[in-house]
């Protein structure tokens, strides 16, 4: 095990629905973390969401941006929730999320649809289709329709139009096609590039780019795939893919379906890097149906602070640590009822699936310093 020189520091924001559920095991794991000497760190909270909504009036109060800019990392839970849902975009939770992204330039999400051994039984997809899954996807973030102009509703000669911007400069395009294929080269060497090309310029130019950019990458396979067949083919065959690159929406909508092939969108962790600060959140949202009643998956959480100690803290060790510790209490058969399926011993709720992580990764710490 290593130890740091210096403290880190990171920043919790767990927001809104079961945000603030799933963060349940993350506080007890930083201190004993901490009090154990793996790792120098502190840890301040702040808010963003509709609780920030709440309590401040703003959806991303200049204090958590403040909190933000001293931190190394940034992990969050989620946000959104029905009560906010009629708020002006401006003051809706989704936009302190793209907000906080964007100010960090976080511009590469890391999706990574791993799956668990343990749970090819859990997913609705047959376990041959999806075992020994390992895909990433790779989601340009603070770019395209999300965040291009003109944006809004406007009254046109007394009828109403609704309009977004799809949009994407070529460094724009450049700088996410080089994350995906300096990826690529650590994994199996395959990029898939997609997009929409035989429709929309701004997938014209995003083929153009890969293509450009490829050359620097002569060692790895570059390929491309319209989204609709892309959107088929993550069902159909998965492990074609090693490494899936594409805009902010294709993104945002085909990883919730990778998320899928590894049993559960509670399982999805995701890391968003770039930027000055790294930023990390399972990729669900605030799931209003199932808050507050202890039944949301935790460990999409719990992958994504392995995911900050790999890129933003540069502790592989601890990550793995982490990821063994998940995979021991799937192993003994725990699972929450997103995930329940072969090989399913005992039903457990939020809370008790945080702490079996949690005490399974005391012991893992321990075997690791015999
Ligand atoms: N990163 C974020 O903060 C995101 C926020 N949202 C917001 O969340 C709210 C709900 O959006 P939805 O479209 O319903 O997406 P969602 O991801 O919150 O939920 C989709 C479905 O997955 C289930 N689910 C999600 N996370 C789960 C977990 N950890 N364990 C077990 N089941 C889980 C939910 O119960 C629901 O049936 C909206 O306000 C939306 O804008 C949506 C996506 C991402
Ligand atoms: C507000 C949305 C862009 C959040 C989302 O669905 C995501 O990032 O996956
Ligand atoms: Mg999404």
């Amino acid at each position: 095990m290593q130890t740091e020189k210096n403290t880190k520091k990171i920043l919790l924001l767990p927001g809104d629905g079961i945000g603030p559920e799933v963060f349940g095991p993350v506080r007890d794991i930083l201190e004993h973390l901490v009090t154990s000497g793996h790792v120098r760190l502190e840890w301040e909270e702040g808010l963003i969401g509709g609780i920030a909504t709440d309590r401040t009036g703003l959806p991303l109060p200049p204090d958590t941006i403040e909190k933000a800019d001293r931190c190394d990392a940034v992990l969050l839970g989620a946000v959104g929730g029905p009560k906010y849902d009629a708020l002006p975009y401006e003051k809706r939770p989704e936009r302190a999320l793209l907000g906080i992204r964007e100010h960090l330039g976080a511009f590469a999400n890391l999706r990574p649809a791993r799956l668990f051994p343990e749970l090819a039984g859990s997913s609705t997809l047959k376990p041959e289709i999806i075992s020994d899954l390992d895909l990433m996807v790779v989601r340009e973030l603070t770019g395209g329709i999300y965040f291009g102009k003109p944006r809004g509703i406007v009254t046109d000669q007394g009828v109403r139009r609704g309009i977004n911007t799809e949009t994407y400069t070529e460094p724009e395009i450049a700088r996410i096609m080089r994350v995906a294929f300096d990826l690529a080269r650590t994994r199996r060497k395959k990029v898939t590039s997609v997009d929409k090309a035989n429709v929309l310029e701004s997938s014209v130019l995003w083929r153009e780019v890969a293509v450009s950019v490829h050359k620097e990458y002569p060692d790895v396979e570059l390929s491309h795939m319209y989204v609709d067949n892309a959107a088929m083919q993550l069902v159909r065959n998965p492990k074609q893919f090693d490494v899936l690159v594409t805009g902010n929406l294709f993104g945002d909508i085909l990883s919730d379906e990778a998320a899928q092939l590894t049993g559960s969108i509670g399982m999805l962790a995701s890391a968003s890097i770039g930027g000055k600060t790294g930023l990390y959140e399972p990729i669900h949202g605030s799931a209003p149906d199932i808050a507050g009643k202890d039944i949301a998956n935790p460990l999409a959480m719990i992958l994504s602070l392995a995911l900050l100690f790999r890129y933003s803290l540069q502790r592989e060790d601890l990550a793995g640590v982490l990821e063994q510790s998940v995979q021991n209490v799937l192993k003994e058969g725990y699972r929450t009822t997103d995930i329940q399926g072969a090989g399913t011993k005992k039903i457990v709720g939020t809370r008790e699936m945080g702490s079996l992580v949690f005490h399974e990764l005391k012991k893992v710490l321990e075997n690791s310093q015999r």
